[in-house]
């Protein structure tokens, strides 16, 4: 293995392989006791039709029902986040029938985003870039996520996971912003693994990831954005071998976006520095 393969592989803590059911499990309970210890009533997430959330919302369901079970008087808040009319909203639809959250809402972020952008454009001329209103929507989806927590006392639940963190395929306090990681340690393929295990719908599991944040690019695959596949993404992060140019452009990814990876930097700090 590469030594910074080594390095990485280490810090995303992903398995070569792993067993679905000990993984929802230990996942769980992680939600529950993290959720007691945190004096929590609960957890908000935005689903939206993709494997990661889909996941990630049925183990916050199943850790609300467990936190019941114990006593707490826990719910969980799924939300629907569209940006007007989502073009696959039928996916979403499908993964709530899967999930069977407690609670699901509709947050339209639109009227929010076209707000900031209003006003950008008020203040500085010319619209925002697609691309840096998709950031926006992401940071949005992220306050609706927030207000509801905090009306709620509960922790809003974040999808990150090894094969998104090691290319800071995220946005910086949007879809990263977040207080609990559930699906950390798993790569793409066992996230698909564990909902085909637990039986979601084909469609679902097999689906193709897309951040889904462009008005003039709707459900551009994150394979396209990135140059590189999720198969790709997945071997190194199991400690197989990738070919040089993937291994490169990946590492490439890996230290351009460690600052997502951390809190801000301080006059304490001297990760940077070092190339
Ligand atoms: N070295 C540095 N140290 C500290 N901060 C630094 C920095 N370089 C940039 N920054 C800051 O970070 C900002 C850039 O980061 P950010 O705003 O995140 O923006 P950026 O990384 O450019 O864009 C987010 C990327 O994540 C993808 N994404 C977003 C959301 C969801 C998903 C998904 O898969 O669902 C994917 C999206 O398609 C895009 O490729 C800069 O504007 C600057 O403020
Ligand atoms: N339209 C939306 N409605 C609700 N939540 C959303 C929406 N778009 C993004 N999100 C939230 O942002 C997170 C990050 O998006 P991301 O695309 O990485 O995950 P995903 O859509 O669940 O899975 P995939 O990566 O397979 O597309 C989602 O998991 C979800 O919690
Ligand atoms: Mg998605």
């Amino acid at each position: 293995m590469r030594e910074l393969q080594k390095a990485i592989v280490e810090e995303m803590g992903v398995k070569p392989q792993i067993n679905p059911d000990e993984e929802v499990s230990r996942r769980v309970d992680f939600l529950v006791d993290y959720a007691k210890a945190a004096g929590a009533k609960g957890f908000v997430l935005g689903i939206s039709g993709g494997v990661d959330s889909t996941l990630a919302g049925y183990l916050s369901q199943k850790a609300t029902e467990k936190l019941r079970e114990e006593g707490v008087d826990a719910r969980f808040y799924a939300m629907r986040l569209p940006h007007g009319i989502q073009h696959d909203e039928d996916d979403a639809q499908t993964a709530l029938t899967f999930i069977e959250p407690d609670h699901t809402f509709t947050f339209n972020i639109e009227k929010a985003v076209t707000g900031v952008d209003v006003a950008y454009q008020e203040g500085f001329g010319g619209r925002l870039a697609d691309y840096h209103r998709g950031n926006v929507k992401a940071r949005l989806r992220m306050t609706a996520q927030y207000a509801v927590a905090g009306e709620k006392n509960a922790l809003v639940v974040g999808t990150d996971h090894g094969a998104e963190s090691i290319t800071g395929f995220f946005t910086k306090y949007g879809d990263g912003g977040a207080d609990i990681l559930p699906n950390f340690t798993l790569n793409k393929r066992q996230i698909r693994q564990i909902l085909k295990h637990l039986g979601a719908s084909e469609h679902i599991w097999s689906k193709a990831p897309t951040a889904d944040l462009l008005d003039e690019n709707p459900g551009q695959l994150d394979e396209v954005e990135l140059g590189i596949t999720y198969d790709q993404i997945d071997d190194y992060l199991e400690g197989r071998e990738v070919d040089d140019d993937a291994a490169a452009q990946l590492e490439q990814r890996y230290l351009s976006t460690r600052h997502k990876r951390t809190i801000p930097v301080t006059l304490l700090d001297d990760w940077w520095r070092q190339g």
